[in-house]
């Protein structure tokens, strides 16, 4: 179970997020919602380790995360990050292989094990043609559904994704998360698409202003009062045989 407890990160300039709590335990599909700014992205990457909080812990398995090596952590945790990739022109296999570096000594060459779990990594994907291709090449939506599959040729147990369905079609934006959740792996994800987050999440947080708004089932959290207070727009919200349906005006 991974945990963040009471995170608060500031520049030397501005608070950004204030005594953030969340929980995902093994299994689970977790989503993150909030306006632009609201500080999902630095809430993820102080969760990631990519920034240090000023208080509070990140806790997998009780032990916290911020005293674990980056290679202890990435044996465990896959990430996809919003940064863009690799401003060096490497083929999509060398991208998807370096997800297998954790799992090698250092300057061990792939074999044929790798090779096997980057290829299927990329079937999952719908990226598997594309192999030899160089990354930089890639459109946006490829390149992201590759370092999915860079994080899925990782083989942890639990993916952090930073809005991975930025720059995907709506197809690809429902392969994505379907296929997520059909890897039952522990997911914990920042999404903006509230249907996508309640057709695909167990439980989501609400971040407002830096602060945890709230958390619970969709169903729970998800209404027009929400997507007033949040966005300040007027939406209905309707419920029809457990799913959600958002109309705004
Ligand atoms: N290094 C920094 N210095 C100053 N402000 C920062 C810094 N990093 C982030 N911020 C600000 O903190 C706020 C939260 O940013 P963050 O990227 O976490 O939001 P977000 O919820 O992920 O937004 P989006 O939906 O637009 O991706 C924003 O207002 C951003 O401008």
């Amino acid at each position: 179970m991974l945990s963040a407890e009471k995170v608060s990160y500031r520049t030397r300039q501005v608070e950004i997020i204030r005594d953030i709590s969340l929980t995902v335990n093994q299994g689970e599909f977790v989503g993150v919602i909030g306006p632009n700014g609201s500080g999902k992205s630095t809430l993820l990457k102080n969760i990631y380790k990519m920034l240090v909080p000023v208080s509070g812990d990140i806790l997998l398995d009780g032990k916290s995360l911020l005293k674990m090596s980056n290679r202890q952590m990435a044996e465990r945790i896959a990430v996809v990050s919003q940064e863009s990739e690799a401003n060096f022109d490497f083929t999509v296999e060398e991208v998807v292989q370096m997800g297998r570096y954790p799992r090698k000594r250092l300057i061990e060459a792939a074999n044929d094990h790798d090779r096997e779990i980057v290829c299927h990594s990329l079937e999952m994907v719908g990226m598997e043609d594309f192999l030899e291709r160089s990354f930089l090449s890639l459109s946006g939506g490829e390149k992201q559904r590759v370092l999915i599959a860079r994080a899925l040729a990782q083989e942890t147990e639990m993916i952090i994704l930073d809005e991975p369905t930025n720059h995907l079609d709506i197809g690809s934006q429902i392969k994505t998360l379907s296929l997520l959740k059909a890897s039952k792996k522990t997911v914990l994800t920042a999404l903006h698409d509230l249907s996508l987050a309640s057709k695909f999440c167990d439980r989501i947080y609400v971040l407002k202003g830096g602060q945890n708004l709230c958390d619970g089932r969709p169903d729970d959290v998800i209404s027009s009062a929400l997507v007033e207070e949040l966005y300040h727009i007027h939406a209905d919200v309707f419920r029809r045989n457990e799913k959600i349906f958002i109309d705004y005006d």
